[in-house]
Order: structure tokens, then sequence, then C-alpha cells
């Protein structure tokens, strides 16, 4: 699914209007009726105060309020005095007057305000996309009462006061704190960073059936990663295939004391696909792998404890580095010299060999085009400096990305995969019970699989962040999220795989 910065939503909207061809009101009553249908059986019966704006947010917040009234809530309204109503703002306010139990509040100070019981459910309609600064006055006077109130806020298509892109200079007291928002079409850029949970809550895509035309001609470089995206990236067996046609990956992982990481990505490589698969250890750790994952062959390193030398490379059609390997200097060593004999074979990094690479700069300079690097939060900052706010996280992402000609993938909620041509991809995919040990080891080992495979590196990551989070997803439905475990995504793997063709 494409997800668009909000003027585009706004050019989309317009060709709508005039292509459906369709009147705004109805559009707009469309979009409404579309919220009280979901709302409805969510909150039957609870007292409602709607919170409007005079923009076309507003509009919809008492186009909502008239469908709540006539099917019976108890509905408040209150609206934000404004001498310029949206034409389609101010028809729906006329249209509630011809409903008798309808309480409008013209809002102009704080004593104008309904007093609020816990059981009534705020819905908030003062500003959606159209906000093009940050609240003041009396806009910002009714956000603060709202997020003081510690009821349940519901948010119509954006939190009243968030932008939908860059919140960098925002005032984030004027920003409402929902626990639901309902979303028209497409989510939000800024619905994806971990900062602005506080305020979108959980939250949902409603469709308003927006112009398909339209949408798959406006370009975008941000997409959200869903089934149909994945599905297409991935490559189908034919009735020839053997394992010499799938690949054979190498996968440099573990030292003393960290084989886990090892044994976890090899058995998600091998689960993901991978025709055969090499796991180069260290010499006292060769049975742990020979035992934990007999598919895998092993290459047995000199050195006893640690990742110091790598097989001929020209043998392997993807190559992996990292988990467990420990940043000492021999393993620095040993990755710097492959580095410089990796030529342009697909290669993913990631944990202590992003570690490596960020203490050492100078390897940066030896990353092959394309090559796919996986950090955490905490590994992309010993890779790039701080950051003020998630944007700007987003922003160095795609300058790294860029200068070194490598794809990034930001691990987290909507785990972000960063092309070297600036295009984000955010999956959809994955849970907080994925907020556990070797989790990251195990989208390796995928990732690897895939690239084994000769699928493009970006089609690789994409394919393999949405796969990860499915299996992790299916493995929870069963677990839960405080009992799942990195194995218990591995288990999930085959269904996630078949659930995905
Ligand atoms: N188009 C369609 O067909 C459909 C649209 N839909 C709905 O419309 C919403 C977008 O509507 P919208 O563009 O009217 O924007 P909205 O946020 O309600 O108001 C913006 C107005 O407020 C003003 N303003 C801005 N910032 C401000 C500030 N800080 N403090 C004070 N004022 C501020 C600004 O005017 P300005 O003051 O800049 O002249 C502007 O006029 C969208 O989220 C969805 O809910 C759906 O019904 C589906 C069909
Ligand atoms: N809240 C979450 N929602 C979705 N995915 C998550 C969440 N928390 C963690 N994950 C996923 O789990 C993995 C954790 O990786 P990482 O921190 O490298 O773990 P480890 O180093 O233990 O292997 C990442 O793929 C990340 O996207
Ligand atoms: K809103």
């Amino acid at each position: 699914m494409k997800i668009f910065p909000v003027k585009s939503i706004a050019e989309i909207d317009q060709y709508t209007i005039e292509n459906e061809p369709i009147l705004s009101i109805n559009l707009m009553e469309r979009a409404s009726r579309r919220l009280f249908d979901v709302l409805d059986p969510i909150y039957r019966n609870r007292p409602f105060v709607v919170v409007a704006g005079a923009g076309n947010n507003g509009g919809d917040a008492l186009a909502l309020s008239r469908m709540l009234l006539l099917a019976g809530y108890d509905t408040t309204i209150v609206l934000l005095k404004s001498d310029c109503l949206s034409t389609d703002t101010a028809l729906n306010l006329e249209r509630l007057k011809h409903i008798r139990q309808s309480k409008v509040i013209l809002y102009q100070s704080v004593e104008d305000l309904p007093s609020i019981t816990s059981n009534h459910v705020i819905v908030d309609g003062l500003f959606g996309s159209g906000l093009n600064r940050p609240l003041e006055g009396k806009a910002l006077e009714l956000v603060q009462w709202m997020n003081e109130l510690n009821v349940e806020i519901v948010s119509i298509d954006i939190p009243s006061g968030l932008m939908g892109e860059d919140n960098s200079g925002n005032n984030p007291e004027g920003i409402v704190k929902a626990r639901r928002t309902f979303t028209f079409q497409f989510p939000k850029l800024s619905f994806l960073f971990p900062e602005n949970h506080k305020y979108t809550g959980q939250w949902e895509i409603i469709d308003i059936g927006l112009h398909p035309e339209k949408i798959s001609e406006i370009t975008t470089s941000w997409y959200f990663i869903d089934r149909d995206i994945c599905r297409n990236l991935l490559p189908q067996r034919s009735c020839f295939d053997h394992k010499g046609t799938m690949g054979h990956t190498l996968l440099i992982a573990g030292s003393y004391g960290k084989m886990g990481a090892a044994v976890l990505s090899a058995r998600a490589c091998l689960k993901s696909g991978t025709g055969l698969l090499t796991v180069q250890v260290p010499h006292d750790t060769c049975q742990i792998m020979h035992a934990a994952v007999p598919e895998a062959m092993v290459n047995i390193d000199r050195s006893d404890l640690m990742f110091t030398e790598f097989p001929n490379l020209s043998t392997f059609s993807a190559i992996g580095v990292g988990p467990g390997i420990g940043i000492r200097s021999n393993a620095v060593k040993a990755l710097d010299a492959l580095l410089d004999s990796i030529g342009d074979r697909p290669l993913i990094l990631d944990a202590d060999a992003i570690n490596i690479i960020a203490q050492n700069p100078h390897m940066k300079e030896k990353l092959p085009p394309g090559a796919i690097l996986t950090p955490h939060p905490g590994e992309f900052k010993r890779l790039v400096g701080e950051w003020d706010n998630d944007f700007e996280r987003l922003e160095k992402a795609k300058e790294f990305a860029a200068q070194h000609k490598v794809i990034l993938v930001l691990k987290g909620a909507y785990t972000t995969v960063v092309l070297p041509s600036g295009v984000c991809y955010f999956n959809s995919t994955g849970n907080p019970g994925m907020a556990t040990a070797g989790s990251g080891d195990v989208l390796t080992g995928i990732i690897l699989a895939m690239l084994g495979r000769k699928m493009d590196a970006w089609k690789a990551a994409v394919a393999g962040v949405y796969i990860h989070g499915l299996a992790g997803d299916i493995a929870c439905e069963t677990e839960g999220e405080e009992a799942l475990i990195a194995s218990d995504i591995i288990s999930s793997l085959g269904k996630a795989f078949i659930n995905t063709k």
C-alpha cells in the first residue's frame, strides 16, 4: 500500500470528487458513515462529546454527530468558534439544526465546556490533514482540555495538532492524545514513528473509496508493506529446482558463549528456503552447530573462540555476517578482510558486524553496493550518531543509504527498509512480543536465504521483514506476547510463507 504526504491526499480527494464523480459533501458523508459504522459497535450506548473545528475534519465530526444523534446516542457538540467554516462544514452544521436533540456549544472559553464522566467518549474532529502550523489560542486550550479529561479520545483521520509528516517544530502540548485514531484511506507517515504512538494510540484505516486510478498514478517514496507487496516479491519454485538452484548461503555467526545467535540465524535461514547453508563457527563450538542444526554444513574456524577467517567466497550466492560474532580485534580484522574480498556478492550485516563498522569508520567505504544492514536503534545510533526525533532519524537513514549505496533495515515496530534512492518501506507485521532475545538473529537468517536465492537486495529486505513479522504474529496467537521467544518465530515461518503466497 502506498503512503502519501497529506498534500497528495488532498489531490486524490479532489480527483475523486471530479472523476467518480461525487459531490464533496457526499464524500464527507461517505467518510463519516463509514466511521459511524466502525464506532457504533465499539461504543454502543456510551455518551459522546464531539469536538469540531472549522475545516473539513470538523465537517466529518458534525456529520458523525448527526448520525450518532439519529441512532439515539447522547451527543454534545463543541464547535470551535470561527468566522470561516468550510463550505461542507457549514452545511453539516445546518443539517444538525434540523435535529431536535442536537446541542451545539460554540466554544469561546472554558466555562462553555460540558461536564464529562468517565463513561464519555470524546471524538476529536478539530483539525485533520489541513493543519499547517502548531496550535495556539482557543484550539490549544481545547486540546489541553481533552487531554486532561483522562477519558477515551477517538481522533478522526489524525490526532488534532499532529502533522502528517514532520513534527520537529511542533508543540507537544498542542497534540491530542487519542486512545484510537481512525484514519481515512492511508496511514500517515507520522503514525509510523515510535514517538507519536502516544498521540495516535491504536490506529486503523477506514476505506472511504478514494479513486483507485489516482492512487495508482500518483508516485510516492513511502510504502506500507502489506501481503500484496510481499507476495509479488517472493520467487516461485519450478518443478525442476533442486538444492543447487536454491542458493548456497554462508552465515558467519556466533562466538564462544554466543552460539545461540548462530543457531537461531542458521535455523531461520534453512526454514526460509536456502538450498544449502554453510555456517562459519569457532573451532570449539562446532559440535553445538552440528547438534542443533544438522541440516547445516559447518566451516570450522582455526580460532576456538571467534570469527577470524572465512572460506573462499566464490562458492556462495550470499553472505550473512554478524549475529553473536563479538567485537574483539581478531573479528574486526576478519570482517575488514572479508569486505576486501566480497566484490559485489550479496551481503547482509547485522549486530556485531554493524558495531564493528561503527567503530571503524573506514569500513563504511568498503561496503559493497546493495549491502543490507539491519541495525536496531542502539546499533543505528552507533553508526550515525544521535537524532532529536524520529523524523530526523529517518532523514539520517536516507542520507546514510544514499551515501554508501546500501539498504538499511531500521528494526522496531514498523521496521523501515530504506533504499539508496530514498524510497522507504514500512513493515505492517510484527508485535511487541518480538521484543525478545534473538528475534533479530532470526531476521538475518530469513533475509540471507532470500538473498541467496538471487532476489534483489531491496526485495529480500522488504519481503524478509514482512515474513519475519508475520511469523511473529502467527506465533503470538498461540504463545501470547510474554511467552513468545525467537524459536517460536522460526517455528511459524512455514505458516507465514504459506499465508503470503
Ligand atoms: N477533502 C475531502 O474531500 C475530504 C476530507 N476529509 C476530511 O477533511 C480533512 C482535511 O480537511 P481540511 O483540509 O479542511 O483540513 P482541517 O485540518 O480540517 O482544517 C484545516 C483548516 O484549519 C486552518 N488551520 C490549519 N492549521 C491551523 C492551526 N494551527 N490553527 C488554526 N487553524 C489552522 C487552515 O486554514 P488557515 O488558517 O491556514 O487559513 C485550514 O483551513 C481530513 O483530515 C478529513 O478529516 C474527509 O471528509 C474526506 C473527504
Ligand atoms: N514492538 C515491536 N513490534 C514489531 N516488531 C518488533 C517489536 N519489537 C521488536 N520487534 C522486532 O524484533 C526484532 C528485534 O531485533 P534485535 O533487537 O536485533 O534482537 P536481537 O539482537 O535480540 O536478535 C526486530 O526485527 C524488530 O523489528
Ligand atoms: K482530528
